[in-house]
């Protein structure tokens, strides 16, 4: 059986990935789960291996990086973080849409896996808005703000190229969007999805 293709949603800080991604987790959480990340850093206490992130040694992590392991990795605070091939084909065994959260040039390297992702590119209505958005939010300082914008630039442009993304959901009205966005994951699985 062909496995359930993982879902991408991309976009500029504040495009309103994560509010989106929330509700569809709180309205189906059966149907979707986020991949397992891998981590440098120790595990706090409570936390589990394989469920909050698999921890693993700078060691062993730089090796899977060069072994081209993961589709994106980051460092933060002394510490590496990132997402494994291995961590999302875990999520697809399990039989449920894997979605990923991913910057621009995670959406580049996944697209060169054999993953075969369904990438969504999230919208801002306009600069504006997102600037606006973002103020709203109250977690950035103003040169946070500013970097995300310069940022948020790039993606706009890379999003228009051809074939970057399957598709565009312009999240204005945010309802609208997210049956939008259900619309578009209804066609990677509508048995898992069972909404009809
Ligand atoms: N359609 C919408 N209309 C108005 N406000 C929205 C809409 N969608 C999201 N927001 C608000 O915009 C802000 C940014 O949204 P969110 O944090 O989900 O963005 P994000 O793309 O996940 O950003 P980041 O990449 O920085 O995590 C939040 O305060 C959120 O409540």
């Amino acid at each position: 059986m062909a496995s359930i293709r993982p879902v991408v949603l991309s976009g500029p800080s504040g495009s309103g990935k994560s509010t989106l991604l929330k509700k569809l987790m709180e309205e189906y959480p059966k149907c979707f789960a986020f991949s397992v990340s891998h981590t440098t850093r120790d595990p706090r206490p409570g936390e589990k291996h394989g469920t909050h992130y698999y921890y693993v040694s700078r060691e062993e992590m730089t090796k899977m990086i060069s072994n081209n392991e993961f589709v994106e990795h980051a460092e933060f605070s002394n510490n590496l973080y990132g997402t494994s091939k291995m961590a999302i084909e875990k999520v697809q065994a399990s039989g449920r849409i894997c979605m990923l959260d991913i910057d621009m040039q995670g959406v580049k390297n996944i697209k060169k896996t054999d993953l075969n992702p369904l990438c969504i590119f999230i919208q801002p209505p306009s600069l504006e808005k997102l600037e606006q958005r973002l103020r709203d939010r109250k977690t950035d300082t103003e040169e946070a703000i500013q970097r995300r914008l310069k940022i948020a630039n790039g993606e706009m442009e890379y999003s228009k190229t051809q074939g970057a993304y399957d598709h565009i959901v312009i999240n204005d009205e945010l309802e609208i969007s997210y049956q939008k966005l259900k619309g578009l994951l209804i066609k990677v699985s509508s048995i898992c999805f069972n909404l009809e």
